[in-house]
């Protein structure tokens, strides 16, 4: 086949093509002509994994220009100047400078958090203008926002409390960033048992909709994290999320005004996400505020007013929520708008919890996050060195068995100081900071028994010296009329003599 041949048998596939294309648009009826682009649409999708957010200038009723539109265009203003090889000017607002941005149809690559994206700037002619050359105040412009499917889902971090760069809208009471947290389960230092629990529990959670249905619960689940700082409690929730792909809500209690507020937070909380409570003993005295009466209150303001004015302007900036406010935000009747959620509450101090707040039912899964395992040293040592084994092994897990380490301190020692830091290096610094836990923790048993000591000593005196001085108040009280002097003085000495001797021996232990 000739070069001319081959265009000549392009050109009629073309013509053929766009013969057929105007036929259907003619006489095939609107409802079928639908029909047919939908699932071309839908056939399409397989072949283009891309998609595409159009943002148009003018919107809503009144074509209004967007706000969207000009941040957009604000944003791409420096880079078009860069990138793009066909500009517009424009006058700026100041009428001395002059503006450049990107011309129609003209596209800019760009790039999100290590995602490509590109940027293309389109004009939309009215059909009966599209034959004409010359502009038209009709012609309408949007920006298309390209980027590929793989990137369609990310994860979000909602806050109510933000910082400056936190992104948000100024309708949502909730700000957010994208949530990169590259933790998993398979990165947790956990015993493997109870890390399968878990992924377990969260999996029959995710697929549970029929049977919350049928069983009529709202399909929510609360887990209760509790351990000293360092285990892991944090890790966790990011591994949740990721395994689950969901949102994250971190809610910050302290900074929340009062119940309706908290409602209002909840309402605003989508499907699919987990919302995280940490440190929930430090966020509200919650055990305070249901033990303490109102009375109580009262009696110490009375006799204290400055305590009284430090209170009232203290309670006038800290929250008020309320026990009843944040149980009713678990699971009272809001708590059902929305559904596939989880709360979770984390805290070092589960003693300090009121058990209303994390019976069975509010918090459903109750996960204590402990000192580092052998095992979970294991899983740290392949993370950090990618170690299944080392001779040193038998030692660590041996130091593990008598003191206790958090896994952050743990990761903290098998991370290599230096760039030559080799994994012999990092086994050895872990085993020289398990021998001095070790040490600390038994200086402070001897110290704690030492103040066990003390403190049991001076109660005992106290307790010898009442019963010296009611022996005396009794002499005082009914004065032996025969008893002489002497007498009396001896007997004051050998009390004296017992009290030395009872304040010398040792305290029994308590
Ligand atoms: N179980 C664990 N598995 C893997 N890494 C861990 C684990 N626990 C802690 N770490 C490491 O220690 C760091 C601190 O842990 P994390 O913040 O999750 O602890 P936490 O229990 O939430 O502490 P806190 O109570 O102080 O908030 C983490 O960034 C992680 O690198």
């Amino acid at each position: 086949m000739t070069g001319g041949d081959m265009w000549a048998g392009l050109g009629s596939t073309v013509a053929g093509i766009m013969f057929a294309w105007a036929m259907f648009q003619q006489y095939v009826p609107l409802p079928l002509r639908r029909y047919v682009a939908k699932y071309t649409h839908r056939l399409m999708g397989y072949f283009y994994p891309y998609i595409q957010i159009s943002i148009h200038e003018l919107t809503g009723e009144h074509m209004k220009r967007s706000e969207a539109y000009t941040a957009i265009e604000a944003y791409l203003s420096s880079k078009s100047s860069e990138r793009a090889r066909r500009l517009k000017a424009d006058i700026g607002k100041d009428s001395k400078s002059m503006v450049l941005s990107m011309d129609a149809n003209e596209e800019i690559t760009d790039e999100f958090k290590g995602i490509k994206l590109w940027w293309t700037l389109n004009t939309s002619i009215p059909k009966t203008q599209s034959f004409s050359f010359y502009p038209s105040a009709d012609v309408k412009h949007y920006y298309t926002l390209t980027f590929h499917n793989l990137h369609r889902k990310l994860r979000k971090l909602f806050t109510n409390n933000p910082s400056e760069n936190w992104r948000g809208s100024k309708r949502s009471m909730w700000c957010h960033v994208v949530f990169e947290h590259p933790a998993t389960f398979q990165t947790l230092a956990m015993d493997p048992e109870k890390k399968q629990e878990i992924v377990d529990d969260l999996v029959t959670f995710s697929k549970g909709k029929e049977y919350y249905a049928k069983v009529g619960k709202t399909w929510k689940r609360g887990y209760l994290l509790y351990g000293p700082p360092g285990t892991g409690k944090s890790t966790m929730i990011a591994a949740m999320a990721n395994f689950l792909n969901y949102d994250i809500y971190d809610l910050e209690l302290t900074v929340v005004k009062d119940n309706t507020e908290l409602r209002k937070l909840l309402i605003e909380t989508s499907s699919k996400s987990i919302i995280v409570i940490e440190d929930i003993d430090c966020s509200l005295d919650l055990t305070g505020q249901r033990k303490k009466t109102h009375e109580e209150d009262e009696d110490e303001e009375e006799n204290d007013p400055i305590s009284k004015r430090e209170k009232e302007e203290k309670s006038s900036k800290e929250s008020k929520v309320t026990l009843s406010g944040l149980l009713n935000f678990i699971d009272g009747l809001w708590s059902a708008c929305g559904e596939e959620r989880i709360i979770i509450f984390t805290t070092n101090h589960v003693e300090k919890l009121d058990p209303a707040l994390i019976r069975r039912g509010r918090m459903d899964k109750h996960i204590k996050l402990s000192y580092c395992s052998f095992q979970g040293f294991k899983v740290l040592a392949k993370n950090y060195l990618d170690l299944n084994s080392h001779h040193l092994f038998p030692k660590i897990c041996r130091l593990m068995e008598e003191t206790e380490i958090t896994p952050a301190d743990v990761a903290e020692n098998l991370m290599p100081k230096t760039i030559t830091g080799d994994a012999e290096t990092c086994l050895e610094n872990l085993i020289q900071a398990l021998e001095m836990a070790k040490e600390e923790a038994r200086l402070k048993a001897v110290e704690e028994t030492k103040e066990k000591e003390t403190s049991a000593k001076p109660e005992m005196k106290d307790e010898s010296l009442l019963a010296k001085e009611e022996a005396k108040d009794k002499d005082q009280a009914y004065p032996k009329e025969d008893a002489k002097e002497g007498e009396s003085i001896k007997a004051d000495e050998a009390l004296d003599k017992l009290l030395e001797r009872e304040t010398l021996e040792p305290a029994p232990d308590v």
